[in-house]
């Protein structure tokens, strides 16, 4: 597959019933797309990935100062070797922010995932970092959004099916990422599936991104201007197994050539259960339950299913802000359908 077979749908041709229907193929068939007709230019794409080459090229000790260990929320700076995907070393640095909130005291904490809730971390040598970047959380947000309601309404329920678990606005967490070149080829980041509803992924001109069909991985090519969608694992349970979360990965640039990418992460809010819609006969038929994997149980309550890849990925954050007493506990109930050593593996709840 290339970039000609990938499905590339147009956000303004969701008006019509032909759009819905190629949308609905793209999402069940693949799982994958290029979105176009957005309404975020490619030069204004263009020019958030020069302020994110920025930001990596601050001196380490800034970067440090934003260090994710700081965050029990999961924000800030990872230096290359701080994340594990699929129980390997991802190859990147990154930097991410969700919505911008105020922590909750520990009195207030009734269960392990509220604790995502928090400030996000800002670095003071790039003032223009936060405005910046919270600019393009709310139009990609919007994005979502909208997408969100047309593929609803491709499956043929009420476009405003799932608002509910939306509620005034989603939960968002969004990523800059670089991809160093590597001498061989490496994981820039395991093959995954994303947690939430919807992923939006914006790339520049250097290839990376593999999608998984069938038993072979094929690649998802840059088209300037388009931003590739995927399906996460709330629409998989939403739609009872009818969309499909699908497995992806990034390779890592070698020869001189570096990768960088933003990452934006849509879901319902941390406090919401996702309802199975009631999808019409035809395609309920096809409906044929969500995967099941128990190295990777899907939750339809998304603070849960959030906070499941949260902890994976960085497992020193866990260590230091989610393995003691009492929230260790809250946790190992939790997850208790799970591995405890998959959340932990050095104190093993
Ligand atoms: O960098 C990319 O192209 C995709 C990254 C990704 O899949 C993720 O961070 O979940
Ligand atoms: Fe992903």
């Amino acid at each position: 597959m290339n970039a000609a077979t990938l499905p590339i749908i147009s956000l303004t041709s969701l008006d019509s019933d032909e759009g819905l229907a190629q949308l609905r193929r793209a999402a069940s068939e693949v799982g994958f797309f290029y979105l176009i007709d957005h309404g975020l230019s490619d030069d204004a794409q263009q020019e958030y990935l020069a302020l994110s080459r920025a930001f990596f090229q601050l001196p380490a000790e800034e970067k440090q100062r934003v260090d994710m260990i700081h965050s029990p929320h999961f924000r800030g700076y990872n230096a290359m070797g701080n994340e594990m995907t699929a129980g390997r070393l991802d190859a990147r640095e990154q930097f991410d922010w969700m919505n911008e909130e105020l922590a909750l005291s520990a009195e207030q904490l009734n269960h392990p995932w509220q604790k995502l809730i928090g400030p996000n971390l800002w670095p003071s040598a790039m003032p223009i970092l936060k405005p910046a970047l919270t600019t393009l959380q709310n139009k990609l947000s919007d994005i979502t959004v909208n997408l969100l309601q047309r593929l609803c309404e491709s499956l043929g329920v009420d476009g405003h099916a799932l608002d509910h678990t939306i509620g005034t606005q989603p939960y968002t967490h969004a990523k800059l990422i670089r991809y160093p070149a590597q001498a061989s080829p490496q994981q820039g980041v395991g093959a995954h599936k994303d947690p939430g509803y919807l992923t939006l992924v914006m790339q520049d001109a250097q290839s990376g991104l593999k999608v998984e069909r069938g038993d072979a991985w094929v690649g998802v090519p840059p088209i300037a201007g388009a931003l590739v969608v995927n399906i996460g694992e709330l629409l998989e349970l939403a739609s009872n197994g009818y969309l499909k979360a699908t497995n992806h990965k990034v390779e890592s640039p070698i020869q001189s050539a570096e990768r960088y990418s933003i990452a934006f992460f849509m879901a319902a809010q941390l406090s919401a259960t996702v309802p199975v819609l009631s999808l019409p006969p035809e395609l309920k038929s096809r409906a044929l339950g969500p995967s099941v994997d128990p190295s990777n149980p899907l939750m339809t309550d998304v603070g849960n299913n959030v906070l499941k890849g949260r902890l994976r990925s960085h497992p020193h954050v866990t260590r230091k802000h989610y393995c003691d007493e009492p929230l260790r506990h809250l946790l190992a109930k939790s997850f208790a359908h799970m591995p405890t050593a998959d959340i932990c593996d050095e104190c093993r709840l």
